[in-house]
């Protein structure tokens, strides 16, 4: 088998995908025949690339999963090829080097622009005759019409069912977990719809500002960057049917269901279900934070990008009416943290009112990350001989780290390129769910031009502005964090 990294010297290789390699090497799931093809432009020999690599990698391992040994091993899978992916002069020597016989697996680590030059390259060289497989990182798209070229463009070389589009959070153990949670417990599949659930929340926050990513970001912004893909994911995994089996057609069409059932956020809603803000100057952690507009890559003194985005989504179907979704992400917030709660409508009755104790919801909090695990919060009596019925919440804790198989959790990547491998396209992104969540976003973005042009700013640290805080407290709640 070969795999053919396009971008080899790129962020992404160096960060996620040659350390998700190293470790399901190390743990012995790679194809023994795997050959690792690093593909990029520059000219140096592969000594001096592994040389690179080793430092960069080295990095994102800690030191009980290194060893001189296994990186030896590993780095013996590795050819060097340099490329320049714009034209098609070094892909005949790939052609040469790939056999129908052995699948290919082609991971574009690349600008999105060169998706199309790289298949186009691909196909005239004779490089896609075989179990040919294509992996596509995001973005996919700027909108509906450009996500449609890239899906036109790369279909017309690959089938579907060997197109692989990457959205990381569900590689995310996590966010498998929560599939696992909903469909493999009669107690929480019976209780997940709007008879129970008062609301749903999602919070993907994030310390970490814009610096040095300014460029891509300003033209993207939060909606397209987070919400369009991994808030939509995690959205429809918290809202869909039950598939019939863990086919990716199963769990694709579930989703789309989804994406087509969200009420549209548009002109005449737009004020009341969505907030946009960008950061200002503030405090994380202690230290002074630049704004966004004072990023030390940021070219002007205007920008209308957004770094926060609220959502109040409305799902209209059975299970769901009526039951709100807040959807909440941004950059520069006081901490990592990635959940979603669910809180449970309260009881009909009371009857542990006349006692002075007030009706408390259950919650499910579902902590993707850090601490990756799953709160139940409840309700229990306090233990007290005064406060006969007095009631306190409780909290059962399934804590993931400590029930992991490996002693560790591993990241996302390393889930896709093993499924990858193996042919699995589950955890992967369909052409329809894709493209009906732009059609979504879309609109919202053309609502938010016409009218609600102006951003909200909040400062750097805090948990956004304040109008994201009333989207949910004028319903009577709040948010969990
Ligand atoms: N980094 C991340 O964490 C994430 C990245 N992504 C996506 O993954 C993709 C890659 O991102 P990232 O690694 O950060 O980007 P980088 O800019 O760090 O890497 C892209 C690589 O592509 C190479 N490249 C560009 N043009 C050519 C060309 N004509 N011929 C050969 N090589 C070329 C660049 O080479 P050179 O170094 O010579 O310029 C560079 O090494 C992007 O689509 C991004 O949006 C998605 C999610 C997360
Ligand atoms: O895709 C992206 O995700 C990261 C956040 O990923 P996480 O796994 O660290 O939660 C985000 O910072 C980045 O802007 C976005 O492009």
């Amino acid at each position: 088998m070969d795999l053919l990294i396009f971008g080899a010297r790129g962020d992404l290789s160096a960060r996620k995908l040659f350390p998700a390699l190293y470790h399901l090497d190390n743990v012995e799931l790679l194809p023994a025949d795997l050959r690792i093809h690093a593909l990029a432009r520059e000219d140096i020999s592969v000594e001096a690339f592994l040389n690179d690599v080793k430092v960069r990698v080295r990095k994102y391992v800690d030191d009980s999963h290194w060893s001189e040994e296994q990186w030896t091993s590993y780095a013996a899978r590795f050819v060097y090829h340099r490329i320049d992916f714009s034209t098609s002069d070094g892909f005949v020597t790939l052609s040469e080097l790939l056999s129908p016989e052995n699948p290919a697996l082609f991971y574009l680590a690349t600008p999105p622009s060169l998706f199309g030059p790289i298949c186009e390259h691909l196909g005239a060289t004779g490089c896609l005759k075989g179990d040919r497989r294509l992996l596509l990182e995001k973005p996919i798209g700027h909108d509906l019409e450009s996500c449609r070229a890239v899906n036109d463009t790369v279909g017309e070389f690959f089938e579907e069912d060997s197109i692989y589009r990457v959205d990381h959070y569900l590689g995310k153990e996590t966010v498998q977990n929560l599939l696992v949670m909903r469909f493999g417990n009669r107690f929480i599949n019976t209780q997940w719809d709007q008879g129970c659930v008062d609301h749903v929340q999602i919070t993907v926050a994030e310390p970490i500002g814009i610096e040095g990513r300014w460029s891509y970001y300003d033209g993207v912004g939060q909606l397209r960057d987070m919400v369009q893909n991994h808030l939509m994911q995690l959205l429809c995994l918290v809202a869909m049917e039950p598939p019939n089996s863990m086919t990716a057609e199963g769990i694709r069409d579930e989703k789309v269901k989804i994406v087509r059932a969200l009420r549209p956020i548009n002109e005449s809603n737009v004020r009341d279900h969505a907030v946009r803000g960008q950061y200002a100057a503030g405090w994380l952690r202690g230290e002074a934070v630049p704004g966004y507009l004072e990023e030390e890559d940021c070219p002007t003194e205007d920008s209308q990008t957004e770094t926060y985005v609220a959502l109040k989504a409305l799902i209209d179907n059975w299970r769901w009416a009526g039951v709100p979704f807040y959807l909440r992400t941004g950059k520069r917030m006081p901490e990592k943290l990635t959940e979603i709660v669910i809180t449970y409508k309260a009881l009909p009755h009371n009857i542990f009112a006349e006692a002075g104790s007030e009706d408390v919801p259950n919650r499910l909090v579902i902590r993707l990350q850090p601490n990756e695990g799953i709160e139940m919060q409840m309700v229990s009596k306090q233990h007290s001989l005064r406060n006969k019925m007095g009631l306190v919440t409780k909290h059962l804790n399934l804590d993931f780290l400590g029930s992991a198989e490996l002693d560790r959790i591993p990241d996302a990547y390393e889930r896709l390129l093993l499924d990858a491998i193996n042919g699995d396209q589950s955890l992967f992104v369909g052409r329809e769910e894709i493209e009906e969540s732009w059609r979504w976003c879309d609109e919202l973005i053309d609502a938010w031009q016409v009218r609600a042009p102006t951003l909200q700013r909040y400062q750097a640290g805090s948990w956004g502005p304040t109008k994201g805080e009333l989207l949910i407290e004028k319903d009577g709640r709040s948010w969990h964090v």
